[in-house]
């Protein structure tokens, strides 16, 4: 479904993605695991077209990625949590969790769908959809990105490090919820980034690694990069 071919990207001169080769297929969760500064996030800038192509394929349900302008990930499915997510604090949770559906002009009725997925993998969002999103915490934040990035990925999520900064059981309640995506989607992809193997242990079907840029297919996970 997502497929990486051979691609490079450079940062002010500097390469940052080495000939990388992916494939996530529709509705495995695939873990890519490398330290800090290893390419985790220009990788996924590659994927949004946040980030240009120097050379290679990207290829996604018979779109290719690099012809496709980034305001268009949305309205072909794919959704993306940034690692520092950025909630419209004036706006309330679910404004903030409308507002992909609403850019890309979904129906009320598919919004309303689709914000149904939302509240049944994360019921926590619900009890609090009527709250100001700058009064969240970081946690309740990163919950809120999950679910925003759930409006517009119909087909394809990616996560970037989001256990980064989460408190022990925030992290635990946030993995058993894309776990409990599986009950509710089977099809929807899950690309996440960590540099903390352990956390994705439990339920990637499929582990690459990422180091310097370069990335290789991994059989198991490693239990530490360090
Ligand atoms: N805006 C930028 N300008 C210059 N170099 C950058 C920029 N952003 C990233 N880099 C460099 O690109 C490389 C890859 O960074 P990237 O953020 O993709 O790594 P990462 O694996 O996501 O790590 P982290 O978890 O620290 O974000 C690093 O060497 C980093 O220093």
């Amino acid at each position: 479904m997502l497929r990486l071919e051979g691609v490079w990207a450079e940062i002010d001169g500097v390469t940052v993605v080495r000939d990388a080769s992916l494939d996530v297929p529709a509705g495995a969760t695939v873990a890519l695991i490398g330290r800090n500064g290893a390419g985790k996030t220009s990788l996924l800038r590659l994927i949004m077209g946040a980030l240009k192509l120097r050379s290679g394929q990207i290829h996604f349900d018979g779109h290719d990625l690099a012809d496709l302008p980034l305001h268009h990930r949305p309205s072909i499915g794919i959704g993306y949590a940034p690692e520092n997510r950025r909630l419209n604090g004036s706006f309330t949770l679910e404004e903030n969790l409308r507002f992909p559906g609403e850019v890309i002009r979904l129906s009320p009725a598919e919004l309303s769908r689709r914000l149904d997925l939302v509240y049944a993998v994360l019921p926590e969002l619900r009890d609090m959809r009527e709250r100001p999103a700058a009064g969240l915490s970081g946690g309740q934040g990163k919950m809120v990105a999950l679910g925003r990035a759930l409006v517009a990925g119909t087909r394809l999520v990616l996560l970037d490090e989001p256990f980064q900064g989460l408190a022990p059981v925030l992290a635990q309640r946030y993995g058993a919820a894309l776990r409990g995506l599986r009950e509710f989607d089977r099809d929807i992809a899950l690309l996440i980034t960590e540099s903390n193997p352990g956390l994705l242990r439990a339920f990637a079907d499929e582990h690459y690694l990422i180091e310097r840029g370069e990335i290789s297919r991994s059989g198991t996970l490693p239990v530490a990069i360090d």
